[in-house]
């Protein structure tokens, strides 16, 4: 594991992380996914050969992350229909399966709607299922591409906004190549950063209670050779006091019209000390992941999860120990707790949204809806 001060050598790329992978065994197809849960004690593997597993996996981000949401969601319908089941039935699943990122129902409705069209066509299930597949390979390939042009952007914004000298990037949850088709989005754009010698040091926020960040964010910190430094979420504030943040990069789950950002718990506090501390609060997402359809913040459907997330400490599982390992009390047993997986950050908060399709600041409902005018990728309602 690469030392936390250590910084690899431009051009010294570490392989690309096998994330989710569409696999055809003589028994069947199936969906591999790289087991989140396991990370980073373990690169495990989770075959999904039905929707039910897949929503599993979602439900317990094993699969996780808005733009890798979407692809999962396409691939599980072309899975569904790939083996029979019933495709309206499975898509209904896959979009339930959690509420807030807008991407899952969008790689659902881009891959059940390739499908009824092909039936619609008269194409047999075959056929059909074929064109589900193509049509969740497509938004993979899509992502991956919206990946590199968000990290281009942000730089160029970064450079603008911090001129000379190293950034010191501070980010929340994980929102690097375990979230994407491609490299991800806000861990893109800081990875961007350190390969043009422009990063000086990646602040990772834990992210509590489910350790995204200290589990995944430093895991991919680690193997791209980046300066960074672990910090639990309640010693963000000092670092903003003794002005070591230059910039806070975030990822999102959902922009409103209005550009309300919904993203993981804690990106709004860390909104408003940028705003008091006079810092750029950046967002970068894909077009995907605006929700013109969704007028404002206060709509958003925000998830609220497991009180035991919050109540006791899951030690990371081995393999064979079973999906619902029990975690270390750190609360009395039976303790109430409030958690929900995301909070909302209003529009005057976002320094700018940086996309595939460019930048908008300061961020206005028009902009985002002129972005995703240009965007191929239509928000499907
Ligand atoms: C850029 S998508 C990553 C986004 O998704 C995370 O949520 P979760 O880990 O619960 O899927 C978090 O909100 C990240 O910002």
């Amino acid at each position: 594991m690469a030392d936390q001060d250590a910084q690899s050598p431009v051009g010294s790329e570490p392989a690309a992380l096998p994330v989710l992978r569409w696999d055809e065994p003589p028994e069947g197809p199936v969906l591999v996914l790289l087991d989140q849960t396991r990370l980073p004690a373990e690169e495990a593997e989770l075959a999904c050969t039905d929707v039910p597993a897949l929503v599993e996996a979602i439900q317990t981000l094993a699969v996780r992350g808005a733009p890798l949401l979407g692809i999962a969601g396409a691939y599980g319908v072309a899975l569904a229909a790939a083996r029979g089941y019933d495709v309206a039935e499975a898509a209904g699943l896959l979009e339930q399966a959690r509420p807030t990122a807008v991407n899952l129902g969008y790689g659902v409705r881009r891959a059940s709607g390739a499908y009824w069209a092909a039936v619609d066509k008269g194409a047999g299930p075959e056929r059909a299922a074929a064109v589900a597949l193509d049509e969740a390979r497509a938004l993979h390939r899509e992502d991956a591409v919206a990946s590199g042009h968000m990290a281009r952007f942000g730089l160029a914004l970064l450079n603008e906004l911090l001129p000379g000298g190293g950034h010191r990037l501070l980010t929340h949850c994980n929102t690097g190549a375990l979230v994407s088709g491609g490299e991800g989005t806000a861990f893109a754009v800081a990875l961007g950063a350190h390969r043009a010698g422009r990063l000086r040091r990646l602040w990772v926020d834990e992210t509590r209670p489910l350790l995204q960040g200290a589990r995944l964010t430093a895991y991919e910190a680690a193997r791209n050779g980046m300066p960074y430094s672990l910090l639990t979420d309640n010693a963000a504030g000092s670092l903003f006091a003794a002005g070591e943040v230059d910039a806070v990069l975030i990822g999102a789950d959902r922009i409103a019209a209005d550009g309300s950002v919904a993203n993981k718990v804690g990106s709004y506090p860390l909104a408003v000390l940028a705003k008091y501390h006079h810092v750029p609060f950046i967002v970068v997402a894909p077009t995907t992941t605006v929700d013109l359809h969704t007028a404002d913040g206060a709509a958003i459907t925000v998830e609220q999860r497991p009180a035991r997330e919050v109540t006791e400490v899951t030690p990371p599982r081995s393999r064979g120990d079973g999906r619902g390992a029990g975690g270390v009390p750190m609360a009395p047993v039976g303790t109430p707790a409030y958690n929900p997986a995301f909070d909302i950050t209003p529009p005057e908060l976002v320094t700018a949204i940086v996309t595939e399709e460019g930048v908008i600041s300061p961020v206005t409902g028009v902009g985002l809806a002129e972005l995703c005018a240009r965007s191929s990728q239509v928000t499907i309602s």
